[in-house]
């Protein structure tokens, strides 16, 4: 899964250079970051209606939405996703540290 999102990531890093009119993705990064972040708000919303109302592909649908736009708005601010993938690492491994801590003082 995260080969795909590296891969979307470094393709909306590309479009910073893209010709703005041929790229939605330009068009979003050089309205920055407060634009990215009340368009991933939007997708957000659209996810919560569709998990809770809809379909499970119109949920994929907008899921996928919801991540393009979350890669947008790292990109508008500078944030590589793999850092963000690494706090998620970091997280499983403090976790497995505590089940381990637990398992020991019980
Ligand atoms: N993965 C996506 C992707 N997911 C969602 N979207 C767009 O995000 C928007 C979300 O839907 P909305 O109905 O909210 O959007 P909208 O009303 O058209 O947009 P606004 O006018 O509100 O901004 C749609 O325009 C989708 O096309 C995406 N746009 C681009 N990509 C990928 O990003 C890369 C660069 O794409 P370009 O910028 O088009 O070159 C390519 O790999 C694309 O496949």
């Amino acid at each position: 899964m995260s080969d795909v999102l590296q891969q979307l990531a470094a393709t909306i890093s590309a479009r910073r250079s893209a010709d703005s009119g041929s790229s939605y993705t330009r068009q979003l990064l050089d309205a920055g970051p407060q634009r990215c972040a009340k368009k991933l708000g939007e997708e957000a919303v659209e996810v919560v209606i569709a998990a809770t109302s809809e379909s499970d592909d119109a949920l994929k649908g907008e899921a996928a939405d919801l991540l393009y736009h979350l890669l947008v708005l790292l990109e508008s601010r500078n944030v590589a996703i793999a850092d963000v993938l690494a706090v998620l690492a970091n997280r499983q491994g403090i976790s497995g540290l505590q089940e381990k801590a637990g398992r020991a003082s019980s």
